[in-house]
């Protein structure tokens, strides 16, 4: 199908920016930008930084499919992350494609049936513990849910090889690390020796995952017990040179993982909490299908296949709050989007988050409606309207395991639990989408 031309650029200048900044913070200008281009390339003045904004359905494709050779991850936006997620999944070239493989097939669908037994059991226990926390008084909902995600990829990520408690640490010292990268990503135009704020952190964090990763990478690699966990699988693996992985390598591509499958997963699932205590009737549906599928039982990986229900109301969950709000490109060389001129060296900033609420493609794009993932409506809809994994050659490796992740989380929750939500914060523009404010969570037993 050819590229639909909506053929005209509109720039965003500097005085609207600030503007908008100021009416609603950097989220409400990212929205209203989207809003008003309705599909359109937008080229955004930020002084000397000026990226292209493609949202429209057809230029994804064009970007992510058909036009995807000249379009890579690069330039500024991507050195900043570089710094802290190195050149192997996170990168491009030889050493993307060597850590891709390798992440792909371990997180394969074979995988995911070997395995799916103990995630659905790391599942149960990590929710009890939630329970346990969350019993009283409320727990912070996004450190919850940023536990209960550790417990469940640490097994996949490290196998046996590190406690929950170091997982956790290592968690919160790649989220320190991210934090303190966001004046880079900021002001990409900033050359690295010139100091910013957030260098330091930055500094002490990465040390803090050197000390944690690199004597159990060491170790592993000695032991060599032929796991199938992701860390096994990149220690067995071969670069394209076939010599091995460097223990650098390895190290920051779980430290990639950590920034692509962690926070975005705690964040999303800690929207779902939020969206279901606003709509207490879909909560009340996802728990009478939680009741009719778990019967009352632990989870197990094949009930996410009839949590049908349970799966629209994540997908319409990860449509409205969808943490791939921004995902850099970069053209090689001159090209068009919709007829808009791309000279190389562009910096095009695809955004999901706003394809998502394009009312061309959405009616009526805030209101939260599971239906809108019935089959029928997927069907009728532009394949390209909904993409919270991505798409493409980079399309999240992570998608399945987090599709099944989920929907066992709500269902084994909802079966046990009466939930609480204290609190209905926005959303804050991060490197994820976290809450600008606090969000509670209280689990107390059924009918209690
Ligand atoms: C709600 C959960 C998640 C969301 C919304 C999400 C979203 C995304 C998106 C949008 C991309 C594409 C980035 C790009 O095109 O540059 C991506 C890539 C990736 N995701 Fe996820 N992801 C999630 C969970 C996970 C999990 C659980 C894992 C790991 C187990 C994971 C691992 C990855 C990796 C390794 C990539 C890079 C793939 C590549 O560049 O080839 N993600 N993810």
């Amino acid at each position: 199908m050819p590229v639909s031309l909506v053929d005209r650029v509109e720039a965003v200048p500097l005085r609207r920016v600030l503007a908008g900044l100021a009416r609603g913070g950097p989220l409400g200008l990212v929205e209203e930008v989207g809003e008003r281009a309705r599909g359109a390339v937008v080229r955004l003045e930020l002084g000397p930084f000026r990226p292209l904004l493609v949202t429209h359905p057809d230029h994804l494709r064009y970007v992510l499919r058909d036009g995807v050779r000249n379009y890579v991850r690069g330039a500024a936006l991507w050195d900043a992350l570089g710094r802290l997620t190195g050149r192997g999944i996170a990168g491009e070239g030889p050493g993307w494609l060597a850590s891709r493989d390798i992440l792909c097939q371990g997180m394969s669908g074979g995988y995911l049936r070997r395995s799916g037994a103990g995630m659905a059991a790391s599942i149960d226990q990590a929710v009890e513990e939630l329970a346990s926390r969350a019993g009283q008084r409320p727990v912070d909902a996004v450190a919850g849910m940023t536990r209960l995600v550790h417990r469940v990829i640490n097994p996949v990520f490290f196998g046996s090889r590190i406690g929950v408690e170091q997982c956790d640490r290592l968690g919160a010292d790649v989220a320190t690390a991210l934090d303190a990268l966001l004046w880079r990503m900021a002001m990409p135009f900033v050359p690295h020796r010139v100091p910013l704020p957030g260098d330091r952190a930055f500094l002490r964090a990465t040390r803090a995952i050197n000390r944690t990763l690199l004597p159990v990478i060491d170790a592993a690699r000695r032991e060599d017990r032929g796991g199938t966990d992701l860390m096994s699988g990149l220690l067995r693996g071969r670069g394209a040179d076939g010599q091995p992985l460097s223990d650098e390598h390895v190290s920051q591509d779980i430290v990639a993982l950590f920034v692509a499958g962690s926070e975005s997963s705690a964040l999303t699932l800690t929207w779902a909490w939020a969206v279901l205590a606003r709509h207490p009737a879909v909560m009340a549906e996802v728990r009478r299908e939680a009741d009719q599928v778990l019967a009352g039982g632990p989870p197990r990986p094949e009930h996410a296949r009839e949590l049908v229900f349970t799966q629209q109301v994540m997908a319409e969950v990860m449509r409205l709050y969808s943490m791939a709000w921004a995902v850099p490109r970069v053209a090689r060389k001159d090209d068009q989007v919709g007829g808009v001129p791309v000279p190389a060296g562009t910096t095009l900033v695809l955004s999901p988050y706003l394809t998502h609420r394009l009312a061309e493609f959405w009616p009526d794009p805030l209101r939260f409606d599971p239906r809108r993932f019935d089959k029928p409506a997927v069907r009728a809809r532009h394949p390209m309207a909904y993409l919270p994994f991505g798409d493409g050659a980079h399309q999240c490796v992570g998608q399945a395991f987090f599709a099944l992740e989920s929907v066992l989380v709500l269902a084994t929750v909802l079966s046990r639990y009466d939930v609480r939500v204290y609190g209905d914060p926005r959303p804050r523009l991060a490197v994820a989408l976290p809450p600008c404010d606090r969000l509670g969570l209280t689990l107390t037993p059924r009918g209690r």
